[in-house]
């Protein structure tokens, strides 16, 4: 039910970019009547941006995902445009916010309240077979840059939905006899995002990711067999006062293969999760960290970029 009257009717188009989407560019916007700020998303209309905006429309009314406000179809230069009209999210990115306030301690109770509002925006979407597929450190807002700021989670250019043979094509009947595994294979596209979640919280816990190149080169073949094996630790002195809870709940989300990583539904129930205003206060090096590695952070984003796009392809062809 996109609008077909031109969107310049009700917004000015400013030109400040506020970042590239994997479909289209995102810009700053302004009603004309009310004045209010938005964010716009230029999208090109095709079968991708039909279905990123869908799912995006679709849980746009979760308190943890970026809102849609306004969806407009217009013509420019005989080229049909999907805009997407959002809640402008004027406090930034999640890293950047936790740098920032790099001299008051940030504690073990903050990254998992921090936690806990991107695991309910993850179980929104999977609880209506959902899966984001693309959820990585930029893709993390904040509302403000006010102490009560809430985070959500953007850009659904890879999200698509998980349902499976059990409640397709099957008839609504099926044979008690028949296993699980003959209705279709449950699809992993769900566990990516688990994935994704335990790098986030690990990245949150200390300031520098568990996966990495030595070598400074993209995704380096020793770093591949790292993911892929599991091969990542805890080091001192940056975790050694970081919670067991919070290391096993961190083990349980990278688990290697994806049929035994945790679903959202057993984050949500974890105790570090659910009892987060229980978590110690322990101060944690997050913030300095984020700070010393703020150059080579690109690469930090870049590498997780690439893991995510060989997961989707992967996961696809199981
Ligand atoms: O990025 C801002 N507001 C914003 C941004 C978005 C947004 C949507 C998307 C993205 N941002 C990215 C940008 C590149 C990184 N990935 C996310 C790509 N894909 C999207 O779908 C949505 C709503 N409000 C922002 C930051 C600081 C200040 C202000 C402003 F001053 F305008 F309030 C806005």
């Amino acid at each position: 039910q996109p609008k077909t009257t031109p969107l310049v009717d009700d917004y000015l188009i400013s030109d400040t970019v506020l970042g590239l989407g994997i479909n289209g560019k995102v810009v700053e916007c302004t009603h004309k009547r009310t004045k209010q700020k938005y964010a716009l998303k230029v999208l090109l209309d095709n079968e991708k941006a039909r279905r990123e905006v869908d799912l995006h429309w679709r849980v746009s009314g979760c308190k943890h995902i970026v809102n849609i406000t306004d969806v407009y179809e217009n013509t420019y230069s005989g080229r049909k445009c999907l805009l997407v009209v959002m809640e402008c999210m004027a406090g930034g990115e999640l890293f950047q916010r936790i740098q920032d306030k790099a001299d008051s301690a940030f504690t073990e109770r903050e990254a998992a309240q921090i936690m806990h509002e991107i695991c309910v925006a993850i179980h929104y979407l999977h609880s209506r077979d959902i899966a984001h597929r693309d959820l990585k450190p930029e893709n993390l807002l904040y509302t403000t840059n006010q102490p009560n700021a809430i985070l959500k989670l953007t850009d659904f250019g890879f999200a698509k939905e998980t349902l499976s043979n059990d409640t397709l094509q099957t008839p609504c009947y099926t044979p008690y006899y028949v296993a699980p595994e003959v209705l279709g294979p449950e699809k992993y596209d769900k566990s990516c995002d688990i994935w994704s979640l335990g790098v986030v919280m690990y990245i949150i816990m200390c300031g520098f990711p568990p996966f990495y190149s030595f070598n400074g080169l993209a995704i380096s073949p020793g770093m591949k067999k790292r993911i892929r094996t599991g091969q990542y630790d805890f080091p001192d002195p940056e975790w050694t006062n970081v919670s067991q809870a919070a290391k096993d709940l961190i083990k349980g989300m990278l688990n290697v293969d994806p049929s035994k990583r945790l679903r959202i539904e057993e984050v949500m129930r974890n105790k570090w999760i659910a009892q987060y205003n229980a978590v110690p206060q322990t101060p944690l090096c997050t913030g300095r960290m984020l700070k010393e590695g703020e150059e080579t952070w690109p690469e930090v984003q870049e590498e997780m970029t690439r893991s995510l796009a060989t997961m989707r392809v992967d996961y696809d062809q199981m």
